[in-house]
């Protein structure tokens, strides 16, 4: 399976503007052979935004910015990963990404479990323990967030539950490059499957992001690597691939779950 990742700065207080530019994405995404477009986190409003904006803007994953994605996809015939603020139908607020595919169906939404400093504290409730496992094209495919993918039992967590490909819509920072860099590489080679890190690249107020996207293969190959500038950029998803790195490479065979269980 084809994947695109769409590298951007941010267009913070712009959904109408972002909304715009995701579709021009996913129709030269979709002309180029690409099943599935993946966006950074918090895309649809900006990520930097504060508390006062978030609240202003949030909406339900069922609300008229799903609508729109699910016209983009359906016209374009090319599923979508996005993110944005969400407003629970109970009351809350979310940092939250959601699954579209190409028929504008909504598959799945994910909460950010793991909230970055005063940043994502300031203006959004964690998620739950709720870790969607979704099904595209026969690919089992798992949601995290930026900073979630920094805790090794995220990744772990959703490759025991059967996901092939981690997507991971991200706004990560200056001077945390190595993220970028070294740590998603890993997380896929430890975890025998591919990870997709969709980042902001350029500034957001006094935030320098760091650009870098990636994907991650199950055999510590990297598939796709953006720099630091805006990038629609694509990777092949190979099942062939996924099925002999996890031949020779059997982390998950070989736990000692019973070891680590002090670990929790
Ligand atoms: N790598 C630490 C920064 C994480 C930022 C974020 N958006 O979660």
């Amino acid at each position: 399976m084809r994947i695109a990742l769409y590298q951007c700065p941010p267009l913070p207080l712009e959904p109408a503007a972002n909304l715009e530019r995701l579709g021009l994405r996913a129709a030269e995404a979709a002309r180029r052979g690409a099943a599935l477009l993946v966006t950074p986190e918090m895309y649809l409003s900006g990520y930097n935004i504060g508390l006062e904006a978030v609240d202003g803007l949030a909406q339900p994953a069922d609300g008229a910015w799903a609508e729109a994605v699910a016209a983009i996809a359906r016209e374009q015939g090319i599923a979508i990963v996005y993110g944005y603020p969400e407003r629970a139908a109970q009351g809350g607020l979310f940092n939250s990404v959601q699954l579209v595919d190409a028929t504008g169906q909504r598959v799945g939404n994910y909460r950010k479990t793991h909230l970055f400093g005063e940043l994502d504290h300031g203006m959004f409730s964690a998620g739950g323990d709720e870790y969607p496992l979704l099904e595209l094209d026969g690919w089992k495919l798992g949601l995290l967030i930026c900073y979630d993918v920094e805790f090794p039992e995220n990744v772990r967590r959703l490759a025991l539950a059967g996901a092939d490909a981690v997507l991971v819509p991200t706004a990560n920072m200056e001077p945390f490059d190595f993220v970028c860099d070294v740590l998603v590489r890993a997380r896929a080679f430890e975890n025998q499957c591919y990870l997709a890190y969709a980042n902001y690249c350029g500034a957001e107020g006094e935030i320098r992001y760091c650009g870098l996207s990636s994907v991650s293969a199950p055999d510590g190959s990297l598939t796709a690597v953006c720099g630091r500038e805006e990038t629609l950029a694509f990777a092949d998803l190979r099942r062939d691939l996924l099925e002999k790195s996890r031949a020779a490479v059997t982390y998950l065979q070989d736990r000692r779950a019973e070891l680590y269980r002090p670990l929790v």
